[in-house]
């Protein structure tokens, strides 16, 4: 940490200057990050990304989490995330376009001479476990707008009346504030589909949320992330500004989530990442993230110095054998 961090550290505290912290305690991780000092950034991410309550982000601690009238559960979370591009693996092509889209945020002024809008709206769609919502959060930390959470599922009501409600509810909280929210579980069209009771309702549910995305003129990042893209309606589509899919990761991207996800923890020298991608093949990120926490722990429990090639063989093959349970589902 330089004495310039330092120093904007301690005015943070003293002037209680929520946004300063952050700018501060991203760049000290970025810094940790390039020193390849993992762990260490890790550690440091870890500990702001844990506080993730609502109370936490200024200037919003004031705001009421809006609920759902009948069970009273909150509608929405609100989170501070700290990931950067480095966290996501994905094609060039990709970040390269993910890139752009905090880039537009920051120059809204600019293109609005000439009469231009920043993209805003976004559908994220692929299969689980791909990176759609590490994104977001990757956005957030890039823009430096909070995080709200919107869980669809919860947002549809046993009591189906009451949606249309929730869903209003919600688009208030966000006109209050600048933030990146991500619509999750978008796909709830497509679980419920199948329900013919349910079918006609959830798709009004759908429309209803749609005509809010559309008339909503504010600056926050709206995403909305499916894994069943094949389910929405044609007009669904062509209100978002820009639809990115997240696909799996291909042999190249394999072996460098392995590098990524291991990079916390020393690693034996003889491993070889291309092999393992080799096996892992139609693994997702959060496969590949599963296999290299197991490993690790199987590592750290039994005293080992480092992970070793046998602990992530074997855990591969535990990860192949959850996938085929999970395909059979
Ligand atoms: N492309 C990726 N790069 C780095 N990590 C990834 C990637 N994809 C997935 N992961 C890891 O896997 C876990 C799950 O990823 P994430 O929640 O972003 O997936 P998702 O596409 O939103 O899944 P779902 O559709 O099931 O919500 C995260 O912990 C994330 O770190």
């Amino acid at each position: 940490m330089n004495s310039d961090d330092i120093e904007r550290l301690f005015q943070a505290f003293v002037t209680k200057n929520e946004e300063l912290f952050h700018q501060v305690a991203q760049s000290i991780i970025e810094h940790e990050e390039q020193l390849n000092h993992h762990l260490v950034a890790t550690k440091l991410r870890t500990i702001i990304n844990n506080q993730s309550v609502h109370q936490s982000v200024l200037p919003y601690r004031t705001l009421p989490i809006p609920r759902d009238n009948e069970k009273g559960f909150q509608l929405l979370e609100v989170k501070r995330p700290f990931s950067d591009w480095s966290d996501l693996i994905v094609s060039t092509e990709l970040e390269e376009r993910l890139r752009e889209i905090p880039l537009e945020i920051k120059n809204r002024d600019l293109l609005s001479n000439y009469g231009l809008k920043p993209r805003s709206k976004l559908l994220f769609y692929g299969p689980p476990g791909t990176g759609k919502t590490l994104c977001a959060k990757v956005l957030c930390s890039a823009i430096g707008y909070p995080l709200i959470v919107v869980k669809f599922e919860s947002v549809v009501s046993s009591f189906l009346g009451e949606t249309a409600a929730n869903i209003r509810k919600i688009f208030d909280y966000i006109d209050k504030g600048k933030w990146v929210v991500l619509f999750d579980e978008f796909d709830i069209i497509g679980k419920k589909r199948d329900d013919p009771s349910e079918h006609g309702e959830i798709k009004r549910v759908v429309n209803n949320f749609m005509l809010m995305l559309e008339d909503y003129q504010g600056d926050s990042v709206l995403i909305a992330a499916t894994n069943h893209p094949q389910l929405l309606d044609k007009g669904v589509w062509r209100r978002f500004d820009d639809i990115i899919q997240f696909e799996l990761p291909d042999k190249q991207l394999r072996a460098r989530l392995y590098e990524k996800k291991l990079s916390v923890i020393p690693v034996d020298p003889v491993v070889e990442y291309d092999i393992f991608a080799d096996n892992s093949k139609g693994f997702s990120g959060a496969d590949i993230e599963q296999v290299t926490i197991r490993a690790m722990k199987k590592a750290l429990l039994s005293k080992k110095k480092r992970v070793s090639k046998e602990d992530i063989e074997e855990a591969i093959l535990r990860q192949k054998e959850i996938v085929s349970v999970q395909e059979k589902v």
